[in-house]
């Protein structure tokens, strides 16, 4: 708008200068004396214009900002109107009851001066009584405030009574330190929902994930796709069938911990980087403290400068429409989500998944055959 304001005025300038300069031009043809009375008017008006149009400017910018705070003023005077019709209602009610307090005190002070009865007392209580405007105000204030915060204490006692999940660490059934050793993911009819009630959202699932082996999923939206991961992490639990990853079943954080995510909507939480890093404040921690460097220490070839326990520690990552660095995962086995065809076709096998079943599980290069003669009719 300003730029657009701006250009006008700059084409208006030099259109005015042009003219005035044609009515030199042709006066002073006429009669030449002219020019010694044109000529200064001229100048006066450019001068004019330049001045006028700096000047112009900065006013206009100047106004602009002055008027912006009562523009913003006003927009959120009318966002706000009901709570503050609702404050208005309520201070002119406050104000009222404080009035009437003010009046009998008035008049009980008037009755005793009158009938000679005004004690000391009386006089205290007509005092108090110019001051309860301002206490009356405040206890309401207070009150409706501890209202309006009771209600975190309501929702910490909803979240108190929600169904807690499973173990967290199952003590006789700890996993080794270098699970996953190989990272095979073996899916055994697995079904789930989102909450008791609610549909299946995966049925029956069947699969085998061999090690280090790449997997690509597709699916229309709404197919299973995203289940199917957070079901690896037991963020939803199955309703029959289980899953096993190298043939062992062990707590929450222990499965947690060694499995990886890189999800389609990347979440941080408040707190330092390193808690959003490590939540769980176990990876590793005693061997990095103890490198040259700590966390800038670098990570030989191969990282053979940890153990192999230690670099199993992520031993099978799960991705979510992320392609970036799939080769620095070569030796893990990755569970890739694609909306996109391009995300997966270097995978080693593909999932289809439709309504929340396995429809299609083999190779990009079969499925991409499969697709072609069936769209050319020479399958069924
Ligand atoms: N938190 C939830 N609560 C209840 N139902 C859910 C929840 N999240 C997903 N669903 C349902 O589960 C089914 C599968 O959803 P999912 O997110 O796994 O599909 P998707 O294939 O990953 O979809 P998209 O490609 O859109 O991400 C859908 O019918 C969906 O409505």
């Amino acid at each position: 708008m300003v730029d657009e304001a701006l250009a006008r005025v700059s084409t208006n300038f030099v259109k005015n200068t042009c003219k005035v300069l044609f009515s030199i031009a042709v006066v002073s043809s006429a009669n030449p004396a002219f020019i010694l009375l044109v000529v200064p008017i001229a100048f006066l008006y450019v001068y004019y214009q330049m001045v006028y149009l700096r000047t112009s400017r900065e006013l206009k910018r100047l106004e602009s900002v002055s008027r912006s705070p009562i523009y913003t003023h006003f927009q959120e005077s009318l966002h706000g109107v009901s709570a503050i019709r609702a404050y208005s209602q309520m201070a002119i009610q406050l104000e009222f009851l404080e009035s009437m307090i003010i009046v009998s005190a008035a008049l009980l002070s008037i009755l005793a001066i009158a009938s000679g009865q005004l004690s000391s007392g009386l006089v205290g209580v007509m005092s108090y009584a110019l001051h309860i405007t301002q206490s009356l105000g405040s206890i309401v204030r207070t009150t409706v405030e501890v209202e309006i915060l009771t209600v975190s204490v309501d929702r910490i006692l909803e979240y108190c009574k929600l169904p807690c999940e499973a173990p967290e660490v199952i003590e006789d059934n700890r996993p080794q330190a270098n699970w996953p050793m190989n990272g095979a993911v073996e899916f055994h009819d697995y079904s789930t929902r989102y909450r008791p009630g609610l549909d299946l959202v995966l049925k029956g699932i069947n699969l085998t994930m061999k090690p280090r082996e790449k997997i690509g999923t597709v699916g229309r939206t709404g197919a299973g796709k995203s289940s199917l991961t957070l079901s690896l992490f037991r963020m939803i639990e199955p309703v029959g069938g289980f899953i096993s990853i190298d043939r062992v079943t062990i707590g929450l954080r222990d499965l947690r911990q060694r499995l990886a995510i890189i999800p389609q909507d990347p979440q941080a939480f408040e707190g330092s980087v390193r808690e959003n890093l490590d939540p769980g404040s176990g990876h590793l921690k005693n061997h990095i403290t103890s490198m040259d460097g700590q966390l800038l220490a670098r990570v030989n070839e191969s990282g053979s400068n940890f153990s192999v326990g230690q670099r199993e520690l992520i031993k099978v990552l799960v991705l979510d429409e992320a392609t970036a660095a799939v080769d620095e995962f070569k030796d893990r086995t990755i569970l890739t989500i694609a909306h996109r065809l391009n995300t997966i076709i270097d995978s080693d096998r593909i999932v289809v998944l439709a309504a929340g079943k396995v429809v299609e599980f083999d190779t990009p290069h079969y499925l991409y055959l499969y697709a072609l003669c069936s769209h050319g009719g020479l399958i069924e």
